[in-house]
């Protein structure tokens, strides 16, 4: 059980319409009062939707992924400034879906995570190996270059780190407890400076309420970012609900 305040976040991806603002109301309903921060990241034309639905409840809101830069010239670009405006309090940066999709590496990563804590937003930077690194014995090491490429000069209290293994996303296979610890708390001893006790580091990959209470009792595991079993606010609230 890690001694830092548990997090739950929901990347809902490219999901969602304007109907789906029930879900807010169905997932506030379902949760039961407990020590976890909870964070929903719907696609960036769901925040002003759901800063709305939200408001005074519990459910903090993030984004998805913001640009390197301020407000300017950069067409479909949406600058951390514009997220805050919205409400919302953490932005991830550096999903696998965009490092590989869009060709991200860690530079742009660690340009966005700069960009949103020059806001004040919280980024969560996700870095994590291919499957192909993690059969030739050298995923610690892949996950750990990432590290150091894509962390700003930050504060442990003003960045939260994802690992989300790239072979356990989507597809129903997650990384054992055993396998995410030893990562989790490789990630923790290369923190530069002081206050790695204090750094949440995220599970991600295929995580679901049948495998987050396993996960949550790692020592080194502060949480988990949740994809696909996000999408249905009763499966979700029940994920949240058994993670502390
Ligand atoms: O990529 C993820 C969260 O950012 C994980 O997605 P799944 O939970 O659908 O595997």
């Amino acid at each position: 059980m890690s001694i830092r305040r548990p997090l739950i976040a929901g990347n809902w991806k490219m999901n969602g319409r304007v109907a789906d603002g029930a879900w807010a109301q169905r997932f506030r309903d379902s949760l039961t009062a407990n020590g976890t921060d909870i964070l929903v990241c719907p696609p960036a034309t769901l925040l002003h939707l759901f800063q709305g639905l939200f408001a005074g409840s519990p459910v903090a809101l993030g984004a998805q992924d913001c640009s390197p830069e301020p407000d300017g010239a950069y067409t479909g670009d949406v600058s951390a400034g514009m997220l805050k405006d919205l409400g919302c309090s953490h932005v991830i940066v550096g999903h696998s879906e965009r490092r590989d999709g869009h060709g991200e590496g860690d530079d742009l990563v660690r340009r966005k995570a700069g960009a949103a804590l020059r806001e004040g937003l919280t980024p969560i930077i996700c870095i994590g190996e291919q499957l192909k690194d993690r059969e030739a014995g050298i995923a610690i090491e892949t996950v750990l270059a990432q590290l150091a490429g894509s962390l700003p000069e930050a504060s442990a209290d003003d960045v939260v780190i994802a690992y989300e293994p790239v072979w356990a996303i989507g597809t129903g296979r997650s990384a054992g407890p055993d396998e995410a610890q030893e990562m989790h708390a490789a990630i923790r001893a290369a923190w530069p400076g002081d206050g790695a006790g204090r750094l949440r580091i995220l599970y991600g990959g295929s995580v679901k309420p049948e495998n987050v209470a396993a996960l949550m009792a790692c020592p080194d595991i502060d949480g988990a970012l949740v994809g696909g079993a996000s999408l249905d606010p009763h499966v979700f609230a029940r994920l949240v609900n058994l993670s502390s």
